[in-house]
């Protein structure tokens, strides 16, 4: 059972080993935003970032011919990605593809070694056994699909070179697949996130969205006591959810409408709490346009807290 073996290894390997934290979602669900902001707090000489979709099998032009999309695991090197992501979660370094999302081709492999903490992020990574054993915390981000393909509209449009039409098109194919390798993987993350309005609320359209955090118990979640909802503070609240297997799970409930005073105090209590020196970061809830988001900076650091105490964990 080499998942057993990633596990047994990982837990009783001698020497300091990287905290690692998958983000897995569908194409332009907010993973690469999500990712940036962390990042930059942590540094890049703490923190290495990986994208698992640099693992596609063909470029975008060998891609047309095939019966599939970048979605399917037949569409992607798989059995490397599992090999290198249990290097890297014993630190040690590997020699990646890249795939160029500008041109759609695959360029030059880099070497990437691993830092204290490391991210990996992209389509796939929590699809096998033996990949998800090599991860310390798992989030799989999950926008209403709606906000999702707007996101992806204007996102592919502007950066990518596509029009709206041929992005249109490329979701309604994908779709099948969306369904059948990307959104089951929502059952294997710790923390399930969604970015979204509030559905009875109609708050102007420059408003942050909302963010709702699925805590599952598979890991334990840090304690909000004093920067939830009372009479001072409306910026977030715990409710009980019913998952999808039917058993009770806290979600967490962060709202983008609140005044940025509000929010200020739950950033600057959480950051505190992580015992860091350093200022709050401003990288926090950057969007990819530059305005911000609080509930998205929130999301951050509660990430950030999972982070640091699993390396804690490991030092002690
Ligand atoms: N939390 C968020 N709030 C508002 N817009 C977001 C958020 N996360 C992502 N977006 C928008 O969605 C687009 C796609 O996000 P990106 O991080 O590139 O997705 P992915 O890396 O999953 O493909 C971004 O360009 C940004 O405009
Ligand atoms: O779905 C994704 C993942 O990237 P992201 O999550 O950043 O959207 C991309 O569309 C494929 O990797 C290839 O796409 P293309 O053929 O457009 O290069």
């Amino acid at each position: 059972m080499p998942h057993r073996i990633v596990h047994m290894l990982r837990a009783r390997g001698s020497g300091r080993r990287p905290v690692m934290l998958a983000i897995a979602g569908d194409s332009a669900a907010g993973k690469t935003t999500l990712t940036r902001g962390l990042v930059q707090c942590l540094g890049e000489d703490r923190m290495t970032a990986v994208c698992v979709d640099d693992y596609h099998r063909y470029d975008r032009r060998e891609r047309k011919d095939k019966p599939f999309t970048a979605l399917h695991p037949d569409c992607n090197h798989i059995d490397i990605m599992e090999q290198h992501l249990q290097l890297l979660s014993m630190g040690e370094p590997i020699l990646k593809p890249v795939y160029d999302h500008s041109t759609g081709e695959l360029v030059r492999p880099e070497l990437v070694e691993p830092r204290d903490f490391v991210i990996v992020e992209g389509l796939l990574p929590l699809h096998t056994r033996l990949a998800r054993a090599c991860f310390d915390i798992t989030v799989y981000l999950d926008p209403p699909e709606s906000l999702r393909h707007q996101w992806k509209i204007d996102r592919d449009t502007n950066k990518r070179g596509y029009a709206p039409e041929q992005v249109r098109a490329e979701l309604d194919r994908r779709e099948p697949e969306s369904a059948a390798y990307i959104r089951p993987q929502r059952r294997w993350a710790d923390i399930v996130v969604r970015f979204a309005p509030v559905a009875e609320r109609t708050d102007p359209p420059e408003t942050p969205l909302s963010a709702e955090l699925l805590l599952r118990p598979t890991i334990d979640h840090p304690e909000l006591r004093g920067v939830l909802d009372d009479a001072e503070h409306r910026a977030m609240h715990l409710k009980l959810h019913r998952d999808t297997d039917g058993r009770p799970v806290d979600a967490l409930h962060v709202h983008g409408y609140v005044s940025p005073e509000e929010s200020q105090v739950v950033k600057k209590t959480i950051w505190e709490r992580l015992d860091t020196p350093a200022e709050l970061p401003d990288a926090l809830g950057r969007l990819a346009d530059g305005a911000g988001s609080d509930p998205l900076a929130i999301t951050q650091l509660i990430l950030l807290y999972h982070l640091l105490e699993a390396n804690r964990a490991q030092a002690a």
